[in-house]
């Protein structure tokens, strides 16, 4: 059994957390044969309650070839269709977006191999600071979290400005190609959603300082949990930004809260599920939800997720459009604020629901 002083800080109650380096999840499942989850990786007593199968509760589809097939009536249909997934869901399944699919595997296999590396390689890019442009570490802000979550991670910034780790080899060309091609379909659902919220079709990209976008690409690894009832790879929150893309290698864990329920949410392998953000619910002016979602972890396989967060750029003071404000069915209002704020104070925000959203409405009367 393996003795690092970091382990045993993990699997002794008494320990304080932040005495000491984290092992990440990884090495922690790989090196000890773990029967239950150590102490400070409970995070509900209670096993966590399962997600519904109810056939009803099935996530929208949304069809991207509709919108560049060049036929108006195909066009309307996906408008249509994406303003109900925003407005019923705060969520959908984006289908025929033209990311190749060979693109879409190369990434997850790339993000397992940085994950393969030795400990002492990731450590490397290890990061400390909010805006740190390439952060590995696990669980969430690591040594302050009173819980640990079972997940590890990888968190780039790669826009404006492009950073990324250059092992392993090729995969940072990879990942340069796959988030262009995701601002490009950004930009596109974008203009749509503008249309949908009756602004101009430019209104978001415009005013959101979209050249300059906040985009960060994350990615997630869930190993095999030994008690997954107790143990939870991220908490229920929402996402920072305007719109979030998740991908996935072929195990589920994504849960999205639906009319009270949690719902799961298996992403097919070319696919992605976009959800709305926290920064497009203030835009909005709350017609549109940012969505509430979590990872559960399994005790079979690995799960590795690809979450690229896209958001306005952080320079932006991101308030409700003056358009969406002025209705009487619209009384709560959201205070402007900075982006680069945001993310501050949501570092600071313990993740719970949408505590941090929740922070900035105001009550008008
Ligand atoms: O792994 C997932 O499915 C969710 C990841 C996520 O919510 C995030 O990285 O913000
Ligand atoms: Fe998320």
């Amino acid at each position: 059994m393996a003795t690092k002083a970091p382990l045993v800080s993990q699997l002794s109650p008494e320990a304080p957390l932040h005495a000491s380096k984290l092992t990440l999840i990884k090495s922690l499942t790989e090196s000890v044969e773990l029967t239950s989850i150590p102490f400070h990786y409970t995070f509900s007593t209670n096993p966590i309650e399962p997600a519904s199968s109810d056939p009803e509760d099935s996530i929208p589809v949304i069809d991207f070839s509709l919108l560049t097939s060049g036929d108006p009536d195909q066009r309307s249909k996906f408008i249509q269709d994406l303003s109900k997934a925003c407005e019923d869901w705060g969520g959908f399944m984006l289908i025929n977006h033209g990311v190749p699919e060979s693109l879409m595997k190369a990434m997850v296999e790339a993000s397992k191999e940085f994950f393969n590396l030795t400990e002492e390689e990731k450590r490397e890019f290890e990061g400390k600071l909010l805006l740190d442009p390439i952060k590995c570490g696990t669980s969430l802000h690591g040594r302050v979290d009173e819980v640990l979550f079972w997940r590890d991670f990888l968190k780039v910034i790669v826009h404006p400005d492009f950073h990324f780790p250059y092992k392993p080899t090729g995969f940072s060309e990879l990942a340069s190609e796959f988030c262009k091609r995701i601002r490009k379909l950004v930009r596109e659902l974008l203009k749509a959603t503008s249309e949908n919220l009756g602004l101009e079709n430019c209104y978001i990209e415009k005013t959101m300082d979209l050249d300059s976008g906040f985009q960060l690409f994350a990615a997630n690894l869930y190993p095999p949990c030994p008690q997954p009832e107790h143990a939870i790879g991220i908490p229920p929150h929402s996402d920072h930004g305007l719109l979030t893309f998740l991908a996935q290698n072929e195990i589920g864990g994504l849960q999205v809260q639906h009319n009270g329920k949690w719902v799961n949410v298996y992403i097919p392998p070319n696919s992605f599920f976009v959800n709305i953000a926290d920064q497009l619910e203030i835009l909005s002016n709350g017609k549109y939800k940012s969505l509430v979602h979590r990872a559960v972890v399994n005790n079979k396989a690995t799960r590795i997720s690809l979450a690229i967060a896209n958001g306005p750029s952080l320079d932006t003071i991101v308030s409700p459009a003056i358009e969406l404000v002025n209705s009487e069915s619209h009384s709560v209002v959201y205070i402007p604020m900075k982006f680069k704020k945001y993310l501050e104070l949501q570092q600071n925000h313990k993740l719970g629901q949408k505590a941090l959203l929740d922070c900035t409405k105001v009550q008008t009367v």
